[in-house]
């Protein structure tokens, strides 16, 4: 072994986020490493759900929509993520889902763009980037041509008749993060717009929209943000395009939704950019859990993230270097955002067998185990113990056991 068991124990007394963990409910025992699927759970969102219900909507019924400040949720919330990914106020709003916050990034970005008739991506970004593309494409009867290349080629096929650029900052399956800055100087040489999924990036490592220029940017509320299950994702317009005539012109983006005109007329600012009605309760988890991470420091955040990352590196060569795992996470941490993946032929049995053993990690096809490691609340220790854990399910062949070949719906 490697590590002085006293030497973890003191990076974890000497950890400045080590009060965060007592802030989320997480059972005794386990180790949850999926973080970047779905957070944990903060303790203050049940009771902060709780409150919604039975006061503001129990109590104060329609009132609540003034008097609770749920109309104002969307920008209230897109203020306080805009902290947390480097966006200015009034350029961040809390809305509906990634993929439909990818919808209305590229329409408006076509409509900024209405000589060129590409949007480009790689093929190995997230599955619904590039089907949010597709149908575009097709809705436009070919006009607009969907591009998805290899991820070296990305830069190269940047030219004057690409509209926009649709790129994933940490990649989900290797944790690969791309150059925010540079990227974006290069597109916008050729006059490309560029919009960034920070999915995996908000809440995870330093983003600095303003600093790299960026577009639009989007990402989930539920993973890193941990605002819960299906929670309101996130979308950035940098203010210069604030112009920009949304396609979804839903009446919430109308400059005065209750006059009821029969016609629709763009709010000002970010607020045209939203659609309908607020998922209200949504966004109530969603700010207990964006609450939490606009008291932690980003940069110390990123250090422990590193650090983490780092050991587990270490550990899984030393104590499971003999099992056949392959890192595919970048071992350059700057290029590697908060997760590690590795390659594995029994990947999938080894993720469920690990379940048993109380650590939960996910699976990607075809063959990666990946490990979202979530400074908030992961412990140097819990990074030793995890892949003790690993060790012990290869060792002992625990995965090797027909129940656990049977592919779930949801991995
Ligand atoms: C990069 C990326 N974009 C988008 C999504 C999902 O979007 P949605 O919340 O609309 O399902 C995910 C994960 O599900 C993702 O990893
Ligand atoms: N959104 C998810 C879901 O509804 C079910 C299971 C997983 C997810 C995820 O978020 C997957 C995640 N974006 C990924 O990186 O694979």
């Amino acid at each position: 072994m490697n590590f002085d068991p006293a030497e973890i124990a003191d990076l974890d007394a000497r950890d400045p986020l080590r009060a965060f963990r007592d802030e989320f409910q997480l059972r005794h025992g386990l180790i949850y490493v999926d973080g970047n699927s779905l957070g944990a759970a903060p303790k203050a969102t049940a009771a902060q759900l709780a409150a919604a219900v039975s006061q503001q909507w129990g109590e104060g019924l329609i009132t609540s929509w003034l008097g609770a400040n749920w109309s104002t949720a969307p920008q209230r919330i897109g203020d306080k993520i805009a902290r947390i990914i480097g966006a200015a106020s009034g350029e961040v709003i809390a809305a509906d889902s990634t993929s439909v916050n990818i919808f209305k990034a590229l329409t408006a970005a076509l409509s900024l763009r209405p000589d060129r008739h590409i949007i480009l991506s790689e093929s190995t970004n997230f599955p619904t980037d590039v089907y949010m593309m597709q149908g575009i494409s097709a809705f436009s009867g070919g006009r607009i041509q969907s591009v998805a290349v290899e991820p070296e080629a990305v830069l190269e096929r940047l030219d004057e008749d690409v509209a926009v650029l649709l790129l994933t900052q940490v990649h989900y399956k290797s944790g690969l993060v791309r150059d925010m800055a540079e990227v974006t100087r290069r597109a916008h040489e050729k006059g490309v717009l560029v919009i960034w999924d920070l999915s995996h990036s908000a809440g995870a490592i330093e983003v600095d929209l303003n600093g790299a220029k960026a577009d639009f940017a989007v990402g989930c509320g539920y993973k890193y943000l941990n605002g819960g299950p299906g929670a309101p994702a996130f979308l950035f317009v940098a203010e210069r395009h604030h112009s920009a005539r949304p396609v979804l012109s839903g009446w919430f983006g109308h400059a005065s939704p209750f006059t009821f005109e029969e016609d629709y007329r763009p709010a000002e600012g970010i607020t045209r950019f939203l659609c309908g009605t607020p998922p209200v309760l949504g966004l109530v988890a969603l700010e207990a859990g964006v609450d939490l991470l606009c008291r932690a420091d980003m940069r110390e955040l990123r250090k422990k993230s590193l650090r983490l990352s780092q050991l587990f590196i270490e550990q899984m060569e030393e104590r499971c270097g003999e099992f056949g795992f392959t890192l595919v996470s970048p071992l350059e941490p700057d290029l590697r955002g908060s997760q590690i993946s590795y390659a594995h032929p029994n990947s999938y049995e080894i993720v469920q067998a690990l379940k048993a053993f109380e650590v939960i990690g996910d699976f990607r096809a075809p063959d990666v185990l990946r490990f979202g490691l979530t400074p908030l609340y992961l412990r140097y220790a819990d990074i030793v113990e995890a892949v003790e854990r690993i060790r012990e399910v290869c060792v002992t062949r625990a995965w090797d056991k027909p129940e656990y070949r049977e592919r779930a719906a949801v991995t």
